[in-house]
């Protein structure tokens, strides 16, 4: 059966967001992506991306509209449950890693939830298994390469067992081969994943479908390959492939 079914993991509905200097980011956002959806958000500088994704698992909050995750509305009530669905991995891994080695980040959040002894050792090595970073878990965090911090971040975020994966700029600093392997790594998970790109080539390889918000507002809503193959569209929310790069000769993700 294909893994994507029509219940949806997260809704956003006419979400509207003012920063408390005035500086209006999101004008009325609606979208909603299905359970075990990969979606890339695309949109340039200043769009509103990170503020939508910031909004996920209630980080920013106050603005009008509604965000639900699997059914549960983004607030205060549900917050305990709301961000052990949704986990954010955030553009700069050091924002994410702040314990004295590898194993006691990725054990934070579940011991913070109250998991304790061979279970939560359990989950660390599994989440570390799954981003190919077991063998590191003694080591401080501050030791690794980026991309291996990118990785541990992952983790962290994994080992909370979330439902919905939020990644800002997965693919960036990373060198070809690294960025292959979390792209496999990412296609293995059994989780919904929504990934804030400028990559737009990984948009095309990890995620069938892509949502373009410009300006504050979703804009476009396709399968990742007609949208970056429609030179109209790109060109008016200032979206650029490659030199060179050519949509229709790389087989899209499924
Ligand atoms: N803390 C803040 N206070 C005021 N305005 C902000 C704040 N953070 C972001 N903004 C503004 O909100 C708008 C949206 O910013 P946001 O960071 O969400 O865009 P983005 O699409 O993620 O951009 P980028 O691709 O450059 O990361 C921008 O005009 C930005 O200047």
């Amino acid at each position: 059966m294909d893994p994507v079914t029509a219940a949806p993991s997260l809704e956003v509905a006419g979400l509207a967001f003012a920063y408390p200097d005035g500086h209006q980011a999101l004008f009325g956002v609606d979208m909603t992506i299905g359970r075990g959806e990969r979606v890339a958000l695309l949109g340039p500088n200043g769009a509103g991306k990170t503020t939508l994704v910031l909004h996920l698992n209630g980080i920013l909050t106050g603005g009008a509209g509604t965000v639900t995750v699997a059914g549960l509305p983004v607030g205060k009530k549900h917050m305990a449950e709301i961000r052990r669905r949704v986990g954010i991995v955030f553009q700069d891994p050091d924002d994410q890693l702040f314990m004295p080695t590898v194993r006691e980040d990725v054990a934070f959040g579940p011991a913070a939830a109250g998991m304790r002894g061979p279970e939560l050792e359990a989950r660390v090595q599994k989440a570390l298994s799954l981003v190919g970073m077991a063998e590191f878990a003694d080591r401080p965090p501050h030791h690794l390469s980026f991309g291996q911090r990118r990785r541990v971040a992952v983790a962290t975020v994994l080992a909370m067992e979330p439902e919905i994966l939020v990644l800002d700029e997965p693919s960036s600093n990373l060198d070809p081969a690294s960025r292959r392997e979390l792209a496999d790594i990412l296609r293995s998970l059994d989780v919904t994943v929504l990934m804030v790109t400028h990559d737009l080539p990984y948009a095309l390889e990890l995620c069938p479908r892509a949502l373009i918000l410009s300006e504050g507002v979703i804009a476009a809503d396709g399968p990742t390959g007609e949208l970056l193959g429609d030179e109209d569209l790109m060109g008016a929310h200032r979206l650029e492939l490659p030199f060179g790069f050519d949509p229709k000769t790389v087989k899209a993700s499924r």
